[in-house]
């Protein structure tokens, strides 16, 4: 995709500073999840983990939405115990299955004891078990989303993967760290979202952005695959 083209694939929220971050982050997830329950039955929210959206769910399960009908999904995970520190999981747990959310369903990607390619196919499995209203992405400093890592073994298969998972072998991949392994939404599985937002914040991460709109291949940057999909474009939720 050019860069003209791509710029116009995403709407940039730039909050303040964190508190109008969040509060303007929440609402919108809010929003969308409440249009969805509009309709009968179940909606699907994925989430994703890492460092940056934490304050972002906390605020989100304050916020009054029928969430029994609100099925939560991870959009990655690494291969580590359901209580391990780095789980994807255990985040979503403890920053926004309280309050209000605490009616939702959990369907974490990973059970205790499970080999990561039996997590993958489980999950593939059960998709979609209900239409996704809203998918939350973070962004690494590298410009990966989810965990598709620029320079991962098995990336350019990924990308180009029909199937909503996949597992991710990010050895040698320095900001995958000590979690290798993965399982990640693919961008066949982002695309079937009827919103995408990403969450992001600091100067750093908002040239990595800016760099990834301008013409390029999504490998590099693989945080491009969220611009250069159909549909509504990227809303990005960022502060300083
Ligand atoms: O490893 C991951 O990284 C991204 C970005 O995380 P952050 O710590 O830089 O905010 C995250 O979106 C993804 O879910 C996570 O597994």
């Amino acid at each position: 995709m050019s860069g003209a083209a791509r710029a116009d694939r995403a709407v940039v929220h730039a909050g303040a500073d964190e508190r109008e971050w969040i509060a303007a982050a929440a609402a919108s997830i809010a929003r969308a999840l409440g249009e969805a329950l509009a309709a009968p039955g179940e909606v699907r929210l994925l989430l994703s983990g890492g460092t940056t959206p934490a304050p972002v769910y906390r605020a989100l399960a304050a916020q009054s939405l029928d969430w029994s009908r609100v099925i939560v999904g991870l959009v990655d995970e690494r291969d580590v115990e359901p209580e391990a520190d780095g789980s994807n999981a255990r985040l979503v747990r403890e920053s926004l299955l309280r309050g209000q959310a605490a009616d939702a369903r959990f369907e974490p990607l990973r059970a205790a004891g499970q080999p990561l390619e039996q997590a993958v196919a489980k999950a593939n499995a059960r998709w979609p078990l209900a239409p996704v209203a809203v998918c939350v992405l973070g962004m690494g400093e590298d410009g990966h989303t989810a965990s598709l890592f620029p320079g991962a073994a098995n990336l350019a298969a990924v990308l180009a993967s029909d199937e909503p998972y996949a597992s991710i072998d990010a050895r040698g991949c320095a900001v995958a760290g000590a979690f290798a392994h993965r399982i990640s939404l693919t961008p066949a599985g982002m695309a079937q979202s009827a919103h995408r937002l990403l969450l992001i914040r600091g100067a750093d991460k908002r040239a990595v952005f800016e760099r990834a709109l301008k013409e390029g291949e999504a490998g590099e940057l693989p945080v491009r695959v969220a611009l250069d999909l159909p549909g509504e474009p990227l809303h990005v939720y960022w502060c300083p």
